[in-house]
């Protein structure tokens, strides 16, 4: 069997959800791949949680599907599915020590207590415990304390581990330093992983895979780098961070902005002269200096300067109204004397393949 027609670890047929009168998820088919690190990304409502609970057993789809590994378990209660679920809210119990929190599903299984033992001890390895086997909860940090979660969720070894924003609760640092953790312990297991985040960064730099959600269907799936570098739709372009989305008229490798002058973005085949299109380009890929050879090079006006320790952004003004976000590493211009700041006239250029066409 080759990559492509292997089973998947989830399918989701034509999922829909409907509540009252609304659809929290709407026919969804979503293959997810055994062994990756997938994540459904989208903002507040797009209906992740949802789609999460589907698949865990928490939540009946009101039309179509769910199969894990190729089977149809659609109506069957969460402990009937070789899956397991990570909560933001941890969720330990607090009167058992962090050994018999991981422990607790292995002894209701029955498994005995050498290999009881054996498990728990690789599990608290994985996740960097070692030496907190006998404290309590409440005893420990928050991050400590997902943790012990997680590996009370994989010491039964399921085939997908569901997350649910396992990670919102800790402070911007612990949360970088976790996802690194997170992923390696992915590869480490083996474990198919689906994730549920509305933070692009943490789905980017996590995942094999991003399906991004909006309004209760998917609007993109594919790899992070896909997901980034080639968004589908406006939607997509503007939820991935900062994007310059701006509309105009394309014709022979220019889009003139309905208000603004006109962009080089290189010829499109597939776009004909006069269609109306939105256009974006990523703050990272405009130049400020050191332009290319044939490089097309346009003009505006500093209109804010946002230092940011290892970046600086430009608010460029190149129409009334109308501004370019664009972002400088810090070595560019490594003296605070030569940044740009407000008042200022600048140049700035692109590869017009960075510009980003949406007929
Ligand atoms: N039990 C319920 N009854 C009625 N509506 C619900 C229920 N659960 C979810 N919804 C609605 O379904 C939609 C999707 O909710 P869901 O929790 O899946 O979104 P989400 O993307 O996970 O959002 P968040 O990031 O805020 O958790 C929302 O509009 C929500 O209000």
């Amino acid at each position: 069997m080759d990559a492509t027609d292997a089973i998947p670890a989830v399918r989701l047929d034509g999922v829909s959800k409907q509540f009252a009168d609304s659809y929290a998820v709407h026919d969804l088919d979503l293959d997810i791949e055994a062994g990756h690190f997938f994540s459904l990304l989208g903002p507040s409502g797009c209906g992740k949680t949802t789609s999460l609970r589907m698949i865990g057993g928490f939540t009946d789809p009101t039309e179509g599907s769910v199969l894990l590994a190729g089977e149809d378990v659609t109506g069957l209660p969460p402990n009937k599915r070789n899956v397991n679920t990570v909560f933001q809210s941890y969720a330990l119990f607090d009167h058992l020590s962090i050994a018999d929190n991981i422990a607790f599903g292995l002894k209701r299984k029955g498994v005995d207590r050498a290999e009881t033992h054996k498990r728990v001890a690789e599990m608290l390895d994985l996740v960097q415990l070692g030496g907190l086997a006998d404290r309590m909860p409440r005893t420990l940090s928050g991050g400590q304390r997902q943790r012990v979660a997680l590996a009370r969720a994989l010491v039964n070894r399921p085939a997908v581990l569901l997350l649910d924003e396992p990670l919102a609760a800790l402070d911007l640092k612990l949360r970088r330093q976790m996802q690194v953790e997170l992923k390696q312990i992915q590869r480490e297991v083996g474990i198919t992983f689906v994730f549920v985040t509305h933070d692009q960064d943490e789905a980017l730099t996590m995942s094999d895979r991003i399906a991004v959600l909006n309004a209760g269907r998917v609007e993109q799936c594919g790899t992070p780098e896909d997901i980034y570098e080639h968004p589908a739709s406006r939607f997509v372009a503007s939820f991935m961070g900062t994007s310059n989305l701006m509309t105009g008229t394309y014709r022979a490798g220019e889009v003139a902005l309905d208000q603004g002058p006109a962009l080089p973005v290189g010829r499109r085949s597939g776009i004909t002269d006069g269609t109306a299109v939105s256009v974006s380009v990523r703050p990272e890929k405009i130049w400020l200096s050191d332009f290319e050879q044939d490089m097309p090079v346009l003009s505006g006006v500093i209109r804010e300067t946002v230092y940011s320790g290892p970046t600086t952004t430009y608010l460029i003004e190149i129409a009334p109204g109308v501004t370019l976000s664009v972002l400088e590493q810090n070595t560019a211009r490594a003296r605070m004397e030569d940044r740009w700041s407000g008042g200022e006239t600048v140049e700035f250029g692109w590869r017009p393949e960075h510009c980003l066409v949406l007929a």
